[in-house]
């Protein structure tokens, strides 16, 4: 029996999950690294450390599952996105810390190209919003910041990627420098009509072409692992983003098919099918996949804040001792008794991409108690989730016949049955809920030929429960119309330039 290897590369911990042939988990690995916080608003990972904890995790996931590296058919990565490596292309050494997408280093110089009228421009060529998210302007920071650094890139000496890019080049000794659609549509450097390196980009933001990976398709043969690393010659198939992966692991393969991660914040994809939709909602545009030379297209929603209010409670109110107790504390009261708790604690993202929003809690009376609290801040996942879907079916036009959910927080009955009656259409979680390192397994099993085609892969997919609607539409739209309210005294709070 043969098994395919995933290696999810997130944001707060490398993993490594070995999947069958049905698509069930065999073993995991995990390993947490270092968040480095140099100043505020700055966040940076150490490259040697991820992949040291990716190999480490690798070793461990095939030794919990009792393989060798000749037992695996492929291996498939997926990543946390936008993430900026620069490397030199000679040592392989990395000429800074990876800038991680959380940081806003670069703000100010975004806010200079949308002053200066490139964001119509931008978002034609690139489906994104001007932001600091996106890796074009954080390597532009490293190229302008560290010394001797934009002289060697003009010379050719310097190398760029995302985590995947990053992971390939250790993983084949520096042979292959790539990425595919999927990642270099998060850089704000790529034409997603093209699927090129888009010229204009790069002399607008001032980088060589020379650093840029080559971009493939998510689902081929890159190269194979370097012997000299002792887990043998096993062919690299598949790559997608983190989020990208997990539509295709929960088989979002036709239009309309949305899923939701319910993670540190909310991740929400639509597959839109063969063309970008342009957003007219402030949404993402991007690159959901390509296989077999067909590219596939997706409408992103991101907030920043979702089970990490659930984080809030614990760690900043010490309301709850673990994550998982929140649900049974916003069960001790039938209703949230009138009160609202808006988790704008990083500003609001998408639809309302307000830096200026700050958190708040309405609706307080005498009466309120820490169950009503903690029940607000549930809900306050669901009504965030429920605008951005609004914000899709309103770009889209594609009415929704379900939302496949995920992530930590997808873990909450309570969130998911209140998630079912805001949107009125069924919530579903499957079995395996590890969707982005399935959707990458899949992706490098496609690949090699250890699966046929998508269609036999759907019939991996299976509900492990599904969340009915189960309040009048009356009653939900009085309960988002004071959302609604509850939002707008959150918007705008502190001064700008704060
Ligand atoms: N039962 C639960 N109810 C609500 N939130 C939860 C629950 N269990 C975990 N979480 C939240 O889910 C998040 C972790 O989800 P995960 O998918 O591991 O996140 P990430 O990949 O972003 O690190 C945390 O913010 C945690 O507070
Ligand atoms: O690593 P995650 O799961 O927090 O995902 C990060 C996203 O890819 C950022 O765009």
């Amino acid at each position: 029996m043969r098994y395919i290897l995933s290696l999810d590369q997130g944001t707060t911990s490398s993993r490594a999950i070995v999947f069958d042939h049905e698509g069930a988990i065999l073993s995991v690995g995990q390993m947490e690294f270092q968040q480095i916080f140099p100043k505020p608003g700055w966040v940076e990972h150490d490259p040697g450390e991820i992949w040291a904890t990716q190999v480490a995790v690798a070793t461990e996931a095939l030794a919990r599952g009792g393989l060798r590296p000749r037992d695996l058919a492929a291996i498939g990565i997926t990543n946390q996105r936008e993430t900026t490596v620069v490397w030199d292309r000679e040592t392989g050494d990395p000429v800074y810390n990876a800038i991680v997408w959380q940081d806003r280093r670069t703000a100010d110089y975004c806010e200079r190209l949308k002053r200066d009228g490139h964001e119509d421009f931008i978002r034609d060529r690139t489906g994104l919003v001007i932001d600091a998210y996106f890796s074009g302007s954080k390597v532009a920071w490293i190229l302008d910041n560290v010394p001797g650094a934009r002289t060697r890139a003009e010379a050719g000496k310097l190398a760029f990627g995302t985590i995947d890019s990053w992971l390939v080049w250790k993983l084949t000794s520096g042979a292959t420098h790539i990425t595919d659609v999927s990642n270099a549509s998060r850089t704000m450097l790529f034409n997603i009509h093209r699927l090129a390196w888009d010229e204009d980009l790069l002399k607008l933001l001032n980088v060589p072409a020379s650093m840029l990976p080559d971009v493939r398709q998510s689902s081929e043969v890159y190269g194979r692992v370097s012997t000299t690393l002792g887990v043998g010659d096993v062919p690299i198939a598949g790559i997608a983003g983190d989020q990208q992966a997990a539509l295709f692991g929960q088989m979002c393969v036709s239009p309309g098919l949305t899923k939701n991660t319910y993670g540190t914040g909310c991740f929400l994809l639509q597959n839109t099918g063969e063309r970008p939709v342009a957003s007219h909602n402030r949404l993402l545009s991007t690159v959901a996949w390509q296989v077999g030379g067909k590219t596939t297209y997706a409408l992103e929603g991101g907030v920043f804040i979702g089970g990490a209010v659930v984080q809030w409670l614990r760690d900043g109110m010490g309301l709850i001792k673990t994550s998982a107790d929140v649900e049974a504390l916003a069960r001790s009261v039938p209703d949230s008794g009138g009160v609202y708790l808006v988790p704008a604690f990083a500003g609001l993202g998408a639809p309302h991409w307000d830096p200026y929003a700050r958190g708040t809690i309405v609706g307080i009376t005498r009466g309120t108690t820490a169950g009503h609290i903690a029940r607000a801040a549930v809900e306050s996942i669901a009504f965030q989730v429920a605008d951005l879907l609004d914000a899709v079916g309103d770009d889209a036009g594609i009415g929704l016949m379900e939302l496949r959910v995920d992530g930590g927080a997808a873990a909450n009955d309570a969130l998911l049955q209140f998630q079912a009656d805001l949107l009125g259409v069924a919530v579903v979680r499957p079995e395996v809920t590890e969707t982005t390192a399935l959707g990458a397994a899949y992706l490098a099993g496609l690949a090699v030929g250890f699966w046929d085609s998508t269609d036999a892969l759907a019939r991996h997919w299976r509900v492990a429960r599904r969340f009915e609607p189960s309040k009048a539409p009356a009653e939900v739209a009085a309960r988002r119309a004071e959302w609604a309210e509850a939002l707008g005294r959150s918007k705008n709070w502190i001064a700008k330039g704060n």
